[in-house]
């Protein structure tokens, strides 16, 4: 089975073994009944592991090229788990413009046990290879990311990190395994908020992470179970459900996406757009060769930052709120709600003003939702 439209389906554990019921079912229990003392069958306690968990944990790591994969009860939790490798001493290097949750992770949680990191643009090479020192263990990344849809050369990190003996861990949220496939290009670690177009729908929170390598499953797997953070069987379901549609989801979002970015380009009340469709983005080529369609993210400025406020509360189908990846469109302000815990100035170096504002392209019809875009264009020019 090699199109990822049909293992989003068939891949992983698809199909209950005991029944055959085409649901993996939901295994609402904490505990398992043990065959005598000393000897569990193959669950023993719904932290460690549980069947439907387990069914989710097998695609993802099917869909990403992994060899295990790992549930968690939030796309934080499971960055949590992986940064948890990590000790004392260890420096990490942080793509510069991170989601803001992300960088204050490292920033307020992480740092007090001891990690140092810095955060580098890492769409340059020289700036990359300048920032390794000897204690450097890994570089952490999301392309395209959020919210500037920054498009990074995942394969050419990838080999620079590895020459300095050092991990490179890759949140694919925006793009999907269905469009983008970090450890086929080099990566060791892919992360996910299956919050977003994984479980598609807006209706859970989640996190998925999957390794090719058994070293780094080991750890993970460890630190999983000793965190404790876990995803439970309804949410697991929910996910697993979600990702049955992900590639006809992942199609209408780029589709829809592509038409409104260049829409919002030729207008004149807009002054820049970021989606890596566009050949005016910067990493369209690297977009171009690394990703099979370009995903339904986008974000941009108005040329009157003053008109953000009364342009963002007149559109009717872009609902105004964060998070991203469901079937329904959704528009926010980085600045002011997903990424407000950056402090500014830390924020604005990465070039996120306090005037750009960030759309999740929903599955709607194109046209209402450019009415609605076209409209509120009106508005704010009148
Ligand atoms: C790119 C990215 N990674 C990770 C996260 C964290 O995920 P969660 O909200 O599921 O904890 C988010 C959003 O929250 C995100 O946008
Ligand atoms: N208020 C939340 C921020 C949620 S951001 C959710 C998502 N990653 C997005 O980018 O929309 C917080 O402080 O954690």
């Amino acid at each position: 089975m090699t199109n990822l439209k049909t293992k989003v389906i068939h891949g992983g554990i698809s199909t209950d073994s005991t029944t055959g019921a085409v649901s993996v079912p939901i295994y609402q229990t904490s505990t398992y009944k043990q065959n005598a003392l000393g000897q569990p069958k193959e669950y023993e306690y719904s932290r460690s592991g549980n069947p439907t968990r387990h069914a989710l944990e097998t695609l993802i790591a099917e869909l990403e090229g992994g060899v295990k994969g790992f549930a968690f009860s939030s796309g934080l939790a499971g960055i949590h788990a992986v940064l948890s490798m990590f000790s004392a001493g260890d420096h990490l290097i942080l793509a510069d413009d991170v989601y803001g949750g992300t960088f204050r992770l490292l920033d307020k949680v992480l740092v007090r046990s001891g990690i140092t990191y810095d955060l580098v643009d890492l769409s340059v090479p020289a700036s990359l290879e300048a920032a390794f020192k000897p204690e450097t263990k890994a570089v952490y990344f999301e392309t395209p990311s959020n919210p500037l849809l920054k498009v990074l050369d995942i394969k050419e990190i990838a080999r620079i990190a590895k020459a300095h003996h050092s991990l490179t861990l890759v949140d694919n949220t925006f793009a999907t395994p269905y469009l983008q496939r970090p450890l086929e290009l080099g990566a060791d670690v892919v992360l996910h908020s299956a919050t977003k177009y994984l479980g598609g729908h807006s209706d859970v929170v989640a996190g998925l992470v999957t390794t090719n390598s058994e070293n780094l499953a080991e750890k993970i797997g460890f630190l999983q179970n000793s965190i404790g953070a876990v995803l439970g069987p309804q949410d697991s379901w929910l996910i697993q459900r979600g990702i049955k549609t992900l590639a006809l989801r992942m199609d209408a979002h780029s589709k829809n996406a592509e038409k409104i970015a260049k829409l919002l380009e030729e207008s004149e009340t807009v002054a820049n757009v970021y989606y890596p469709g566009l050949s005016s983005h910067k990493g369209y080529e690297i977009a171009q060769a690394q990703m099979d369609a370009f995903g339904g993210m986008l974000s941009f400025e108005l040329v009157d930052e003053s008109k953000v406020k009364p342009f963002v509360e007149s559109l009717h189908y872009f609902t105004l709120a964060e998070s991203l990846g469901g079937v329904e469109s959704l528009i926010e302000v980085p600045a002011i709600m997903t990424h407000a815990s950056i402090p500014k100035e830390v924020r604005e170096l990465s070039g996120i003003r306090d005037g750009l504002i960030r759309v999740s392209v929903g599955i709607e019809d194109v046209n209402d939702l450019i009415d609605d875009l076209k409209h509120a264009i009106h508005l704010i020019g009148a």
